[in-house]
């Protein structure tokens, strides 16, 4: 994997970069759609290709406990198996398992958990979280890592984090495969003397990239960004940052101008398949009542497939029926809205004008500015 940095910005610490796997090339800023259990729910890859979008997520947690990375390695890897030609990040499990499985105990060696599809028993380790990685086969992994709930003891925050470094020491010594690019992951909680001390420990391990982990977890935003400010400076600048589970878009745009350059973030998946859309105006409700009428696209000033050819009404129709055609159209459109935002922010940082924009989008989308 390569990383360059295209441009500074002028007036923010925000980087117009472009990172290149074996599966092309990525612009950044970046929104990588979250592609779970190898799909981006509801998404066929054609659509993803014509949405624009260069890098999906896959998760190590999940695949893992099905349908196994051994069958997906038999397959010839997660990009065969799903028929994806882009690239492929894949998250190393560690926020899976503390969120979704059972956890069961958390030992330096690893941790045992229970799965949440059947009720076994599982043991993940670094180790076992790299060799997983390694049989999917993604552009880009990440280190096995304690995603430490909010809000924690400073003491707890402390353990982990070591524990973390640790557990990153022992990825980096098992990764062998030098066409998947290893990331690193920095924890710390809100504490500013962790944070500091894992940016240092992790940074002095060299990895490919680093990762901001433990953030949009609960805490308030402005305590997110807080935290950003004095880590990303941190963090070699020639190196690709990524911000873990953030991308409302707001957050997008703090997120860049703080110097991030790859998000990933399921909420505009989710809160489509619960029939809320994004538009320039803020954040639409179209399984609402007062829609059953509104002859009008989703978002009248989006140019995706879905506001040229349907009608607020009748996806809300579709939705309210159970039809699941309903389900991808607003997924479909929410994904191009973060997308979209995305190439914006890309050509505002090559033509200076990224506070401008934010400044145009925060106004007309509703967000209050700080
Ligand atoms: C609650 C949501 C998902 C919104 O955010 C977070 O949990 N944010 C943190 C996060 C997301 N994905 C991660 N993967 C890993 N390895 N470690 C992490 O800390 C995280
Ligand atoms: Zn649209």
């Amino acid at each position: 994997m390569k990383f360059e940095v295209i441009k500074f910005s002028e007036k923010t610490r925000a980087r117009r970069g472009k990172i290149f796997t074996f599966h092309g090339e990525i612009d950044t800023p970046v929104f990588m759609p979250v592609g779970t259990q190898a799909s981006v729910k509801t998404m066929a890859p054609h659509e993803l290709e014509e949405l624009g979008a260069k890098i999906i997520l896959g998760n190590t947690y999940h695949l893992y406990l099905r349908p196994g990375h051994k069958l997906i390695e038999e397959a010839g890897g997660l990009h065969k198996f799903m028929n994806w030609r882009g690239s492929i990040l894949t998250d190393s499990g560690g926020y899976q398992v503390f969120s979704l499985g059972e956890l069961r105990e958390i030992r330096e060696e690893g941790v045992t958990f229970r799965s949440h599809i059947d009720g076994s028993i599982h043991f993940i380790s670094p180790e076992i979280s790299i060799e997983i990685q390694n049989s999917l086969g993604a552009d880009i992994i990440m280190c096995f890592d304690e995603c430490i709930p909010y809000p924690s003891t400073y003491e707890y925050v402390k353990n982990s984090v070591e524990r973390t470094t640790r557990w990153a020491q022992r990825c980096k010594k098992h990764h062998k495969k030098s066409e998947q690019a290893l990331f690193g992951i920095v924890q710390g909680g809100l504490f500013e003397e962790l944070r500091k001390k894992s940016a240092k420990d992790i940074t002095d391990l060299d990895f490919e990239g680093y990762a901001v982990g433990g953030l949009s977890v609960g805490e308030p935003k402005q305590e997110m960004y807080k935290v950003l400010d004095y880590t990303v400076p941190l963090l070699p600048e020639n190196k690709p940052r990524y911000l873990m589970g953030v991308g409302s878009p707001d957050a997008l745009f703090e997120g860049v101008i703080r110097g991030i350059d790859m998000f990933d973030c399921v909420l505009p998946t989710r809160i489509a398949r619960h029939g809320t859309v994004f538009t320039k105006k803020g954040k639409l409700v179209v399984r609402n009542a007062k829609y059953a009428k509104d002859f009008s696209p989703l978002d009248p000033e989006c140019d995706c497939y879905v506001c040229k050819n349907f009608s607020r009404a009748y996806i809300r129709h579709l939705l309210n029926a159970g039809e699941i055609l309903g389900l991808r159209l607003t997924t479909y459109h929410n994904l191009h809205f973060l997308l979209k935002i995305m190439e914006e922010i890309r050509k505002a940082i090559e033509g200076d004008y990224l506070l401008e924009l934010k400044e145009e989008f925060f106004k007309k989308f509703g967000y209050e500015d700080e």
